[in-house]
């Protein structure tokens, strides 16, 4: 290690195996380290410890634009894998939370946690599983179609946001997306300014689907909270199902829940795992 490095110290988490670094950031002295390069070394599923994104832990008081936040103590710092800065993550904000209460940096059985898509509440549940407010889904202010196209292949798309972009299109069987060895392409561009999240959707029966996922900034992963959100929103559009409704959502990584509640909040279950914890030096 060089003597300008610095130990810093990681638990790794993940929520129907959508996995990550959390770095605890308890006096927000770390931002300017954990940077794209650094990001990208240590999500490195190689040559790095391997995650799909990483949570930088830091009060949100310290954080510009969120310091004033009535009873939100703590800001979700998300980068995806490569670096890229992302809204937000509906697994990792249930992990991030597990980690403040076992931690004892926060109390429960509610926690307010700030991120740069707008402050979501976790909820610990009765039965171990954790439940997100994720807010109201946003649909594309344009009515121009939208189509994701993989090799030869393109499928109309239900462009919508919550708050990371998405792009959900249903298919018959999540193998006709083949091995997603390159990133589906999102059209037109006008609607994706910044390109999106993909969900390939199948029905697997009555308010229940079952979800391939494509993560911006990652490539396919075994699960995203946004997205299963994206999915079961434009599947109960689709299904002409009341707000109120309950789809089950199965994922490479397990199973997760989506409630569309009567003022239009979704409220997405599932679980929260924490695992390896260690230390790893902010320069190779
Ligand atoms: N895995 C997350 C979403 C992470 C960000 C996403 N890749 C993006 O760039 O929008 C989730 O569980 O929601």
């Amino acid at each position: 290690m060089s003597a300008e490095a610095t130990s810093i110290r990681f638990v790794k988490g993940h929520g129907t195996q959508n996995d990550f670094l959390l770095i605890p950031d308890t006096d927000a002295t770390l931002g300017e380290q954990l940077d794209e390069a650094f990001t990208r070394r240590i999500a490195d599923r190689h040559a790095g410890l391997g995650a799909d994104g990483v949570i930088r832990v830091v009060p949100a008081a310290r954080v510009p634009g969120h310091e004033d936040l009535d009873d939100v103590e703590w800001f979700m710092d998300y980068r995806n894998a490569d670096g890229s800065v992302a809204e937000m993550c509906g697994n990792g904000v249930r992990v991030m939370a597990r980690y403040l209460w076992e931690s004892g940096l926060a109390d429960g059985p509610m926690l307010s946690i700030a991120t740069r898509g707008g402050v979501r509440t976790v909820h610990a549940e009765p039965d171990g599983t954790f439940t997100v407010e994720m807010g109201h889904a946003k649909p594309a202010s344009t009515r121009q179609m939208s189509f994701v196209a993989v090799g030869g292949n393109t499928w109309p798309a239900t462009p919508v946001w919550v708050p990371n972009p998405h792009a959900v299109v249903f298919v018959d069987d999540v193998a006709a997306a083949g091995l997603l060895t390159e990133p589906p392409q999102v059209r037109p561009a006008a609607v994706f300014p910044e390109s999106a999240n993909v969900e390939f959707v199948v029905d697997r029966g009555p308010r229940h689907i079952a979800l391939r996922v494509w993560e911006r900034g990652v490539g396919e992963t075994r699960s995203c909270g946004t997205g299963v959100c994206a999915a079961a929103w434009a599947a109960m559009r689709r299904d002409g199902v009341g707000a109120g409704s309950t789809y089950a959502v199965d994922v490479p990584g397990g199973q997760l829940s989506v409630t569309e509640r009567p003022d239009g909040e979704l409220l997405l279950t599932g679980p929260a795992v924490l695992g390896v914890r260690g230390t790893v030096d902010t320069e190779s």
